[in-house]
């Protein structure tokens, strides 16, 4: 197939701002990466999208926008187009796209009940831009038996059939730390197996919020001065959902703070670092065999207490092995660890073009492999 350049909008969990990428493919083996931008929501519209997910509990039908959603939709809608507009004054020469893919921003996440709603109007969006764009790519998923949830692996698989020889140390595993965390893992042999696999930054970004009175942790300074208080990890780590088999997925809210409240600023934001390492690391519980290569991806890779407490549990886990497990970010293979899902969007969008699947039994669950997204056109 002829090559199409593609840019991806990705909203995550952490619900921190857009980011965007851009990429030349041809929905296979084929990736150039190209540019990456991230415009960050300002407090005020952070701070909407929290009431938001409140506002989301009352969705009975994927698209009830009940409360403040509709008029949040809009708004959403607005920061993207603005956001490729900013992204094409950059780069519009070089990367003019032919397709947009358009996540939104997930506002409720059931899959027991097959509901997933993510907010944004893709037809505005195309109209508003002038370029085709693909969205609700989670829908068809869910439609066919899956969880709608993780769909970047198909992307991970790309990526890691191109990884430089000395990283390609089959079986690994991509791991993404946003609001989330999710895992991909790339066998020696057979299809990749992926999901959720606990809580990423959200949950620090919140106890920080509220007891330091910043958005996130940056460069983990205020977990820095604190430590790990065992009883509230082994409290999250007690959570059924990881007793639960593969494929599954998590809404934003399946945590919460509890076994935090009452500790310390510091000693908080350093035992949820902890937990979000040590939940992980639980995922290899699931897993056929130990990886011997963990990428990190995603903005918890930039926490050092996340990192360093993950090449510690990796430590532990190459004792029992024959060859080493080692933790290594995204960078350090050279992928880009903030770009990769924006990246992985733009990738689904050809993908969905050319109706090629997006969800595999082994990522989502679905019953077969399952394409989805819808297309709008921009006139
Ligand atoms: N310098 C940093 N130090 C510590 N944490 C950071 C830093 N930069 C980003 N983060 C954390 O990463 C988060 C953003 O991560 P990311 O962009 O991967 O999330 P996301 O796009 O919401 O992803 P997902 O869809 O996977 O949930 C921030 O909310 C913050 O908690
Ligand atoms: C429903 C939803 O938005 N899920 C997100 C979330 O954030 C991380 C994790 O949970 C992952 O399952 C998914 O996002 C990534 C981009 C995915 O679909 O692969």
């Amino acid at each position: 197939m002829a090559l199409m350049t593609a840019l991806g909008l990705m909203s995550g969990t952490s619900m921190d701002g857009i980011d965007i990428a851009a990429i030349r493919t041809d929905g296979e083996g084929h990736v150039e990466r190209g540019p990456f931008l991230f415009v960050p929501y300002d407090a005020a519209f952070r701070s909407r999208l929290e009431q938001g997910l409140d506002d989301a509990r009352q969705i009975r039908e994927r698209r009830d926008r009940p409360g403040i959603l509709a008029e949040l939709e809009r708004e959403l809608t607005e920061w993207h187009a603005e956001a490729v507009r900013r992204f094409l004054e950059e780069h519009g020469e070089a990367w003019r796209p032919d397709v947009i893919g358009f996540h939104g921003q997930t506002v409720l996440h059931r899959p027991q009940e097959a509901l997933t709603v993510q907010i944004g109007d893709g037809e505005a969006l195309a109209r508003a831009i002038g370029i085709r764009v693909v969205y609700d790519m989670r829908a068809e998923d869910m439609r066919q038996g899956g969880q709608g949830a993780p769909l970047v692996p198909v992307y991970h698989a790309a990526l890691a059939a191109s990884l430089p020889e000395q990283y390609r140390r089959l079986p690994l595993c991509f791991v993404n730390i946003g609001g989330i965390s999710n895992i991909t893992y790339i066998p020696a042999e057979g299809d990749p197996v992926a999901f959720d696999t606990g809580p990423g930054n959200a949950l620090i970004d919140q106890w920080v919020a509220e007891t330091a009175g910043v958005s996130f942790d940056e460069g983990g300074r205020i977990a820095a001065e604190g430590k790990v208080v065992r009883p509230a990890v082994e409290d999250y780590l007690a959570h059924p959902f990881f007793m639960r088999a593969a494929p599954k997925s998590l809404d934003r809210r399946d945590f919460d703070l509890g076994p935090v409240r009452g500790l310390s600023a510091a000693d908080g934001a350093r035992t949820l670092a902890a937990v979000t390492a040590e939940a992980i690391f639980k995922a290899v519980e699931l897993l056929e065999e130990a990886p011997r290569l963990w990428i990190v991806c995603g903005g918890g890779r930039k926490n050092p207490f996340i990192i360093s407490d993950m090449k510690l549990l990796a430590e532990s886990l190459s004792a029992g092995l024959e060859s080493v497990s080692e933790v290594v970010t995204a960078d350090d293979v050279g992928v880009d660890g903030d770009a990769m899902e924006a990246e992985a969007w733009a990738y689904l969008a050809v993908r969905s073009l050319v109706g090629l699947p997006l969800t595999f039994p082994t990522t989502t669950g679905c019953r077969e492999a399952a394409s989805g997204g819808v297309v709008a056109e921009p006139a």
